[in-house]
């Protein structure tokens, strides 16, 4: 699935600029954005819900069309579950509407209903729900069509793990998932690769584990007794922020961990010294925490 250089204005306000983004089967990727950062349009968009202004989104290295459309499953936010439909009904209607004549619809819809573990609230209606049991419904009906592409709006809720299990699983059987999400750690475990979305134009790209290892290494020190600003001025070492006996720093060039462990020692007492690879939220806390 590949999202190429699509943009979108809204009144005149450019929501999406030449987003780039690519899902290729056996992955999981992230859009990984803040608040209105343009996550949604970007989904909306490929699952053909609005149009773009320029660019296109091509599934199976076919632009979008009628055929392409089934083989493309969405997940909504968790509002996006209409409150007076029963859940069979709900997820009958998903699968017809994606082209499937009423027995296999029904068919498919008992199916994710057993996966799911939903076959006892079949007659229940959404607004009766429970949001782990609301979150399964979106799940099952975007999965009902047996959609090759899944494409999911902030997925990652109360349920994170089992939610991320079952995107896992489609990727595994040689699906693309793509995820949009505001959430860093979630990101961070659950994605193969991720698009940082700033203000509707990629900042940076690539695989997590690439970009996390491409990071200066960060440094937190917990020396409850030191004088503040003991860290300050070591060649090397940037200080990331300090509070409360607490340090966090990062460490440019080749500066050795060790030596600034013995510097720490010298300061004061060493309560907790953790060294490693940056997190996404310590990379981009600056671009996704700044809002739009
Ligand atoms: N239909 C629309 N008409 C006008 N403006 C819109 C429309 N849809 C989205 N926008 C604007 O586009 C911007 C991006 O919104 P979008 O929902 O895509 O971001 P998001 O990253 O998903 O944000 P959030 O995480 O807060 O849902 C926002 O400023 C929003 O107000």
């Amino acid at each position: 699935m590949e999202i190429d250089r699509i943009s979108k204005r809204y009144a005149g306000t450019a929501v999406l600029t030449e987003l780039s983004v690519r899902a290729d089967a056996g992955q999981v990727v992230g859009i990984l954005g803040g608040a209105r950062s343009g996550k949604t349009t970007a989904l909306r968009i490929t699952a053909g819900l609005v149009d773009p202004d320029a660019g296109e989104v091509r599934i199976g290295g076919v632009p979008r069309n009628e055929r392409t459309r089934t083989m493309l499953g969405y997940l909504p936010q968790r509002r996006g579950l209409p409150d007076g439909v029963t859940v069979l009904d709900h997820l009958v209607h998903l699968a017809e509407l994606h082209a499937m004549a009423t027995n296999d619809a029904h068919r498919a819809a008992e199916v994710q209903l057993a996966a799911f573990g939903l076959r006892e609230v079949r007659s229940a209606h959404a607004r009766d729900l429970t949001d782990g049991e609301r979150e399964r419904v979106l799940l099952a009906g975007a999965l009902v069509h047996a959609p090759t592409v899944l494409v999911c709006d902030e997925p990652f809720g109360e349920h994170a793990e089992q939610t991320a299990q079952v995107l896992r699983e489609h990727a595994e059987r040689g699906g693309a998932v793509l995820v949009a999400t505001g959430d860093t750690t979630a990101a961070q475990r659950f994605c193969d690769r991720v698009t940082i979305l700033h203000n509707g134009q990629s900042v940076a790209e690539g695989a997590v584990a690439e970009l996390r290892a491409a990071g200066a290494t960060q440094v937190v020190v917990e020396m409850p007794d030191a004088r503040p600003g003991w860290a300050e001025g070591i060649p090397g070492v940037e200080v990331v922020a300090a509070e409360q006996g607490r340090t966090v720093l990062r460490l440019t060039g080749n500066t050795d961990d060790q030596v600034l462990l013995r510097m720490a020692m010298a300061a004061g007492r060493v309560r907790a010294f953790r060294s490693g690879e940056p997190t996404l939220a310590d990379l981009f806390a600056p671009v996704l925490g700044s809002g739009s």
